[in-house]
């Protein structure tokens, strides 16, 4: 419905024109208001995902109202011309204490600087939606308009209780409060000058933007003075953190609104606004959307100072204390120079690996210690293996995904188990990193309890640490390991130098093949296995698993499941996407995914539960039918859940 064009691109008359921006601007507003419906304006303003029943029924009590933008004129009139120009009859401007506030609070500015003034132009002669035009003060600081320019913070669309609805204000206001998953107060007001009795607007806003980039605002209008409500929602907007920061700080109305502080004596006032404007910072301001958009981009930088520091060994030297750059630069090669512009990147912030210690040496922050051989949790062979191997794979991810060339292949003519087959070296950081990352599952004691069990296989073992965490965990259990030749030599040399080689069973065999399973055992393991593969052949191994498996046998799968949830936190989106780029076929799965497979394959899920990183275990048993009845019995149940 992007029909913005339909609008005349009024030429500029003279100085005193509006800008092209603030012109598109308000085009797209008007035509948004014309064209569109209220279910529509509610489905983009409110969160994504809200349940269509939801905006439904806010959209039987409520109907569209006004669609607000704020613009940067070279005075009001302009304003105002343009939209007469438009065909529209604005109104008298009127000061918006609202925004006033709202902007001085989100860049420090002084509020009395800040005379921003509201027009309201019905978008046609005959109808009840209006156009509601901000106009920032002229000579706005730079770095401000730009600010403005770019987030549209302004941006919302209001809707308003109709005069027939069935329903009340606090109605409607605690459907969107309460059940509406991601909405936040932010803030509103009493205006006695609009309609008659004046009017009460309150804000919310949830995270995420519209398909016109607008932020996801919505205000929620209504004649009269609804004073307790209002009360209560700007309450709520001081208290609600923001989904993401833009600076604002405190209340969001114009009631609670406290005055910003004033700046620091010495300071000029705004326009010169001086050190006390929020301009910049990790926090918000003017720049904050550049700056992470900027962290983002140049992550790859990051990946590689960190990769550097390992290579060249400073985190280690630097685990017996401060050091200078000269020191370091003695102990590992380096150019003393070139070294330092290292150390000092290391410290920036977005890295925040180093830290000066004072009289020119450099210390390790508590994340360098993890990049040391000797921390218990170190991550210095990921940081090799996403810095080297893993990380050139990634800059053949366009190939992959316009049509499918597998990147690590593209790059190395060859797949991962081959090439490290080939390449000890690189075997060696890969084996390093993958039992950094086994860490993590010792905590697998806490949820599974494999007390009973007295032998378990872990297929596709890797380098054994896993097992070694089991086999110590449980003083009974023998095991067994599966895995390719290569494979096989890191787990002895891991398992014998902690002496549980005695205990263990190393088998030279295919995952894939069902006759190098070992049969009959208590338990089986496949961890971080099923990823690296595709449909079928994980349905070949989950098979030749069920064959070799005795009827009472469990099954213990450990993965990272993919929320169904987009905006899910967990990591599981961006492995899957590294499984692309490193495994033909290979992918992340959702839980239902799993489960799916392994009935297929003649497993039942008993339980799934969370582990670190995102991981979970899935427990399944072998599905049984039991002859005196025709459903699907799992044996077993249950029988090492804690
Ligand atoms: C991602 S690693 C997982 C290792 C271990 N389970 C862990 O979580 O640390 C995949 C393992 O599967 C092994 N592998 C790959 N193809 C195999 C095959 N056809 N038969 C046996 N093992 C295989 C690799 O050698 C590697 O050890």
């Amino acid at each position: 419905m992007n029909n913005s064009s339909l609008l005349p691109n009024l030429p500029a008359s003279g100085a005193a024109a509006l800008g092209a921006e603030d012109q598109r601007r308000i085009r797209e507003m008007v035509t948004y208001l014309t064209s569109g419906s209220t279910t529509e304006a509610l489905t983009n303003a409110l969160p994504l995902g809200t349940d269509r029943e939801m905006v439904d029924a806010v959209a039987e009590l409520c109907e569209l109202d006004h669609g607000g933008v704020l613009i940067i004129p070279p005075s009001v009139e302009a304003a105002t011309a343009h939209l007469r120009a438009l065909g529209l009859q604005p109104s008298t401007p009127i000061a918006s204490t609202v925004v006033r506030d709202r902007l001085s609070r989100r860049y420090r500015l002084p509020a009395e600087a800040l005379d921003v003034r509201v027009v309201h132009a019905p978008v046609a002669a005959d109808s009840s939606r209006a156009v509601t035009v901000f106009c920032a003060p002229p000579g706005l600081p730079a770095p401000v308009a730009r600010s403005e320019r770019l987030s549209g913070h302004e941006t919302h669309v209001a809707v308003r209780l109709r005069g027939d609805a069935d329903q009340p204000l606090a109605w409607v206001y605690d459907l969107l409060a309460q059940q509406v998953r991601g909405l936040v107060a932010d803030g509103g007001g009493y205006n006695p000058l609009l309609g008659k009795g004046g009017r009460t607007v309150m804000y919310f806003r949830s995270e995420g933007r519209t398909w016109h980039a607008w932020p996801r605002r919505l205000a929620v209008v209504a004649d009269g003075h609804h004073e307790q409500l209002l009360q209560e929602h700007l309450t709520a907007s001081t208290d609600a953190q923001p989904p993401w920061s833009y600076g604002a700080r405190g209340g969001h109305g114009t009631r609670n609104a406290a005055s910003p502080a004033r700046p620091p004596a010495g300071l000029g006032a705004w326009p010169n606004a001086g050190p006390d404007c929020w301009l910049d910072g990790v926090d918000g301001g003017a720049d904050a959307e550049d700056r992470r958009l900027l962290q983002l981009l140049t992550g790859a930088w990051v990946t590689q100072a960190l990769r550097t520091m390992v290579a060249l060994d400073l985190a280690d030297h630097l685990a017996r204390g401060p050091l200078t750059c000269l020191e370091l630069a003695d102990r590992s090669g380096a150019r003393p120079d070139l070294l330092h512009r290292l150390l000092r990147a290391l410290c920036h912030p977005w890295v925040g690996a180093l830290q000066a210690a004072g009289k020119g040496a450099f210390a390790l922050t508590g994340l360098g210690w993890r990049l040391t051989r000797e921390h218990p949790a170190s991550m210095r062979h990921t940081a090799l293996l996403y810095g080297d191997l893993f990380y050139l794979s990634w800059s053949a991810l366009v190939e992959g995904v316009l049509d499918g060339a597998q990147p690590f292949t593209t790059l190395f003519g060859q797949g991962v188990g081959e090439y490290l087959a080939r390449h000890p070296r690189q075997g060696a950081v890969f084996d390093g990193a993958r039992a950094e990352e086994t860490q993590a599952f010792a905590d697998l004691a806490a949820v599974v309890d494999l007390g009973p069990a007295r032998t378990l296989v872990d297929v596709g073992g890797g380098n054994g640490e896993l097992l070694c965490h089991l086999l110590e965990a449980y003083p009974l259990l023998d095991a067994r390991l599966l895995d390719r030749s290569r494979a096989i030599g890191t787990a002895r040399v891991n398992l014998s130098s902690r002496g549980l080689l005695p205990r263990t069973t190393l088998v030279t065999g295919s995952v894939t093949e069902p006759r190098s399973i070992p049969r009959g055992a208590d338990v089986y393991v496949l961890t971080r296995i099923l990823h690296d593969w595709d449909d079928d052949t994980c349905l070949e191994i989950l098979r030749g698993i069920r064959e070799a498996a005795a009827d009472d046998s469990t099954l213990l799968i450990i993965e990272r499941p993919l929320p169904s949830d987009f905006t899910h936190p967990s990591v599981a989106a961006l492995t899957d996407l590294h499984m692309l780029v490193t495994h033909a076929g290979g992918g992340e799965r959702t839980n239902a995914q799993y489960r799916a497979l392994l009935e297929r394959a003649g497993w039942t899920v008993a339980d799934e539960r969370p582990l670190t990183l995102d991981m979970t275990v899935a427990l399944a048993c072998p599905t049984v039918t039991d002859p005196g009845t025709t459903s699907s019995l799992p044996v077993g149940l249950y029988k090492y859940a804690r």
